[in-house]
């Protein structure tokens, strides 16, 4: 969709569109208000703004939308359709990697308890399964932060791509 196009869509719609991109309703409330945006770099420029503020409980509800890494998202919905254009450089065929990130993922919820989030798109499986091992080694904290940092990005990339269909 093209920008003009968005900055006309009544708020219900806007809402439907976005709502893939992130669930999130503070932040999809505030991209919608903060229309009309002048160009795309505006949009995504208040986009990453508007993402500052998410707190713990914005990011958590937003993990529950997202598989695991190594695992296709069912459903035909958009949100499933992201994902698996985002995971699409794991290579599932690879028996022993997915076993590795299965292990990984395990691992990691058992050690912090929420999914494991990484912006997939651009990355293979063997560079996400090393960012796994790195990020266990993280402290809460820093996890809760570098999670925040990794949903930002996939959302980015997801509006993005929203602005340019
Ligand atoms: N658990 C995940 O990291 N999932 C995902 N990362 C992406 O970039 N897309 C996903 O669905």
């Amino acid at each position: 969709m093209d920008l003009q196009a968005f900055n006309r869509l009544s708020p219900l719609e806007a809402e439907r569109l976005l709502r893939p991109c992130v669930d999130i309703p503070s932040w999809i409330g505030a991209v919608i208000a903060a229309r009309p945006f002048a160009g795309i770099d505006a949009a995504l420029a208040f986009a990453r703004q508007a993402s500052q503020c998410w707190q713990a409980e914005d990011v958590n509800r937003a993990l529950a939308q997202h598989p695991r890494i190594g695992e296709r998202a069912g459903g035909p919905g958009r949100e499933a359709q992201f994902s698996r254009r985002e995971q699409a450089a794991v290579n599932t065929e690879d028996a022993a990697l997915a076993e590795a990130l299965l292990a990984g993922n395990r691992r990691y919820e058992a050690q912090f308890g929420q999914v494991f989030l990484i912006r997939a798109a651009g990355r293979d499986g063997q560079a996400i399964l090393r960012e796994l091992e790195r990020r266990l080694s993280n402290s809460a904290e820093q996890e809760q932060r570098e999670t925040a940092e990794q949903l930002r990005e996939i959302v980015m990339l997801r509006f993005k791509e929203l602005l340019s269909d």
